[in-house]
């Protein structure tokens, strides 16, 4: 079983709203040959969610464990509820509860006693019966840990998160290997947490979830940040940036036909059968305009919102061609 993540005496949260809670400054890790994470700087917000997203490997779950005082940090300045986490453990331990990546209990321990189990750790703990209510556990309650479906256990870990308390709960691969369904009543779940006054830091590499979620996030790619914002920022809707997706008939390619190098593009990605271009408002018709000039009709034009998937892999993108 995994050794709790917090301890006794949290308080309870204080409401005031938008002050900084979490301070990264130029954070660096390295194991052995592996730089992990280069240079990561964010804060994070009293009372929002906010979602660090990136490709596999790209530092995410290093990050939060360094914040979480899981794991020490090789450089940079981290701030946690104003406190250094390794100058004051006790503190970042009462006051953060931290849900990781394949947290699995004990086979035959059943919900209610490992929740009961958890609390004993804490001065001050949530009702283990309020969280199996606020989780929609109390059915399953009194059935171990090997029996409960995939978005129970997920369920059930959120509320070993919860139980002390926390100021800040940090969520890592909240919905992998969840049914749509489950998916969709974990996120009601987490903004009901939010709701409640606890601040969310929510580690993630689906877009919907982040999109559909997150206050705020960044894009961590090989270590960096490559894009922080509101997910509307990100994706341009506060621009009026655009994208389309073109298939081209056999033998053209976009930069056959100077598509990327026209002033209103700023990206084109490889997609299943064609490219995503991306730019700014007049894209479109720059982009017809240019090759109805070269005297070439598209396969396909397909219009739509340009989604955080589209930012997402464009900054992946870039980055991995510019490493
Ligand atoms: N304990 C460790 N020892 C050695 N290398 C590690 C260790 N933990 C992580 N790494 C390496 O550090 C890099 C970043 O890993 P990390 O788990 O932080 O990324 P991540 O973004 O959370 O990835 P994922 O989405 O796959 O969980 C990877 O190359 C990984 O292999």
């Amino acid at each position: 079983m995994p050794t709790p993540t917090s301890t006794p005496t949290a308080a309870p949260p204080d409401q005031s709203d938008g002050d900084p809670v979490i301070r990264v400054q130029h954070l660096r890790k390295a194991y052995r040959q592996t730089v992990a994470v280069h240079d990561v700087s964010f804060e994070v917000r009293r009372g929002e969610i906010f979602g660090i997203l990136g490709p596999n490997g790209a530092g995410k779950t290093t990050t939060v464990e360094i914040v979480a005082n899981l794991r020490p940090a090789d450089g940079g300045r981290i701030e946690v509820l104003g406190v250094d986490p390794r100058r004051d453990p006790a503190r970042v331990k009462e006051r953060v509860g931290v849900q990781l990546q394949e947290s699995t209990l004990q086979g035959q321990i059943t919900a209610r006693e490992a929740l009961r189990l958890y609390a004993a750790f804490y001065a001050d703990p949530e009702d283990p019966e309020t969280l199996l209510r606020m989780l929609g556990l109390q059915e399953r309650a009194d059935t171990a840990f090997d029996d409960l479906s995939g978005g129970q256990k997920q369920r059930l870990s959120i509320a070993l998160a919860l139980v002390g308390r926390p100021e800040i709960a940090i969520l890592d691969e909240l919905t992998t290997g969840l049914d749509p369904q489950a998916r969709r009543e974990t996120w009601d779940l987490v903004e009901r947490v939010r709701d409640s006054g606890v601040t969310i830091v929510l580690v993630t590499h689906f877009m919907d979830e982040a999109e559909r979620l997150c206050d705020r996030l960044m894009v961590v790619a090989d270590g960096r940040v490559v894009a922080a914002g509101t997910p509307a920022e990100l994706t341009g809707a506060t621009r009026g940036a655009r994208a389309f997706r073109l298939a081209l008939p056999d033998g053209h390619t976009p930069s056959s036909l100077g598509v990327d190098t026209l002033p209103e593009v700023t990206e084109v990605t490889p997609t299943q059968g064609g490219w995503t271009v991306s730019g700014g408002h007049r894209v479109l018709p720059a982009v017809v305009r240019a090759l109805d000039e070269q005297g070439v009709v598209p396969d396909e034009i397909q219009t739509r919102t340009r989604s955080l998937e589209d930012v997402f892999v464009e900054l992946v993108t870039r980055t991995e061609r510019n490493s």
